[in-house]
């Protein structure tokens, strides 16, 4: 058992202690650097060395988001940051919340301090690691509250939310303690006059430029990759193949069979497909693990999923719940967008979850003729994307197989119809510059699952019928 500090060593402690958080304001006052710059050559940072000693974690130097990010937050100002995918922003905010709450001399018993709210339990899961490793030589408590977890485990989050000092959570679990536990004061989450907002975004669509002006007072504008001459990471080998939408699926088990031995992010439009080209591909055997990622999937196996995946050489069919701020751990090699994403930043956010930091990655966009403007998007964007010719001589027809399949399991043709319906109905949500849902060959798209018949869509039978009504009109 360690002998207990006595009275004279805590006091001498504590004296230091405050002589070091002195120094440490006196030396981010004297290093601010000049508005407008972007400061990644400063030989050292004005950090606490509890902080700064990262050097036997994974992260083993400050790089890109990170280190453009970090004179300018350390010394309170917000900062608006370009960065792309994979280049560190979670340590560009978490360093400064670990920073400012140890200059503050915030201790345990104060209670909550910050709050972490992540969109995704995964997201929180993976920001929760980064914390736990950068607070580790520091006395900060820090709990992580997601939902998915059963009663027992929110009991146990009530008892110790009010002593922990960091709370990472996502938005609806927060509420549920607003809501039920006792003395969880969160009345200063109304946003304070005095604040200091750090916004970071891969991209920067019209959403991310208005919650920038409405949040963010006199920001420096770090465009972390200066001049960048590609939007998305120069380590990220991007091409496309044009696909007619009944041969996807032939396209797809093509596409894993040549990739035994690759970890391969597949996106698709909606949960349905993801649910039936999972069961249809896991029948048919392919050779390599499969497994499924959706929102509605219970927590333990989505956390189990992410784990599993970035291990060994496996194929995941997701939705777009994958696409936004998720890390494997560096262990994707193959992004394959199986439906073309509505806009360009969900393509690059898409692409994103390959190539991070330093690893090397690559990409495949399945683009039907009639979505070919997307292109001209992804150029116009600065995404360099080369066309590759599949080789029309390998025939492998997984359709036949499939109907096989549907015909003796009523539940994988009741997956197939749904995959089908809700395919469609995503496309007609889509940008009409691109997307035409009535010029599809549902036919032999539907044949193409592996469907006797074609199933009646009502909303498109509609739009198809109005639609030659103004052509016989004109
Ligand atoms: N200094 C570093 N040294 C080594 N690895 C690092 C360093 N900084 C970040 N990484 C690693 O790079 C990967 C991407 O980091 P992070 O998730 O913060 O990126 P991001 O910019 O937030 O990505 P996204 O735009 O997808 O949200 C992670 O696996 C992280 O561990």
């Amino acid at each position: 058992m360690r002998k207990p500090k006595s009275k004279k060593s805590r006091m001498q402690s504590k004296h230091s202690e405050l002589q070091e958080v002195e120094l440490l304001k006196s030396w981010i006052e004297s290093q601010q650097p000049e508005r407008g710059s972007n400061p990644t050559s400063l030989p050292a940072l004005p950090l606490d060395a509890r902080t700064g000693h990262l050097d036997s974690t994974r992260f083993s130097r400050y790089a890109g988001a990170t280190r453009a990010c970090l004179p300018h937050a350390l010394c309170g100002r917000d900062v608006r940051g370009a960065a792309k995918t994979g280049s560190g922003k979670t340590l560009a905010f978490i360093i400064p919340i670990v920073e400012k709450l140890y200059r503050e001399r915030w201790c345990p018993q104060d209670g909550v301090g910050s709050i972490i709210i992540s969109p995704t339990r995964e997201i929180a899961g993976q920001t929760f690691d980064v914390l736990r490793l950068v607070r580790r030589h520091h006395s900060f408590s820090a709990a992580l509250l997601i939902g998915g977890r059963r009663g027992k485990d929110v009991d146990a989050e009530k008892e110790l939310v009010n002593e922990c000092n960091i709370l990472v959570c996502t938005p609806g679990r927060l509420l549920q303690h607003m809501d039920e536990t006792p003395h969880f004061d969160c009345s200063q989450l109304q946003l304070p006059k005095q604040r200091q907002t750090l916004l970071f975004s891969a991209t920067q669509p019209k959403g991310v430029k208005d919650l920038a002006a409405l949040c963010l007072k006199d920001p420096e504008f770090l465009s972390v990759h200066e001049k960048p001459v590609t939007a998305t990471p120069s380590n990220l080998q991007q091409t496309f193949v044009i696909v007619h939408l009944h041969q996807k699926l032939e396209m797809l088990w093509r596409f894993i069979k040549k990739n035994l031995k690759s970890r391969v992010l597949m996106f698709l439009s909606t949960r349905k497909q993801v649910q039936f080209i999972y069961e249809a591909f896991t029948t048919l055997r392919p050779g390599i693990s499969l497994m499924a990622f959706y929102g509605k999937l219970d927590q333990r196996t989505r956390m189990a999923t992410v784990s599993e995946f970035s291990k060994q050489p496996s194929v995941l069919f997701s939705t777009d719940v994958a696409s936004r701020g998720l890390d494997f751990n560096q262990g994707v090699d193959w992004v394959v967008q199986v439906d073309c994403p509505g806009d360009v930043a969900s393509y690059i956010h898409r692409v994103g979850r390959t190539a991070r930091y330093d690893s090397v990655g690559k990409s495949l966009l399945f683009l039907m003729p009639s979505e070919e403007k997307m292109l001209e998007k992804l150029q116009a964007a600065k995404i360099p994307i080369w066309e590759i010719k599949p080789n029309k001589n390998v025939v492998q027809s997984v359709s036949g197989k499939l109907a096989d399949s549907i015909v003796h399991d009523p539940d994988l043709h009741g997956l197939a119809q749904s995959a089908f319906k809700t395919y469609l109905k995503s496309v007609d949500k889509k940008d009409k510059e691109i997307f035409d849902v009535t010029k599809l060959p549902i036919d032999e798209f539907s044949a193409s699952i592996g469907l006797a018949s074609t199933p009646r869509i009502r909303f498109l039978n509609n739009k198809i019928k109005s639609s030659s009504k103004k052509v016989s009109e004109l």
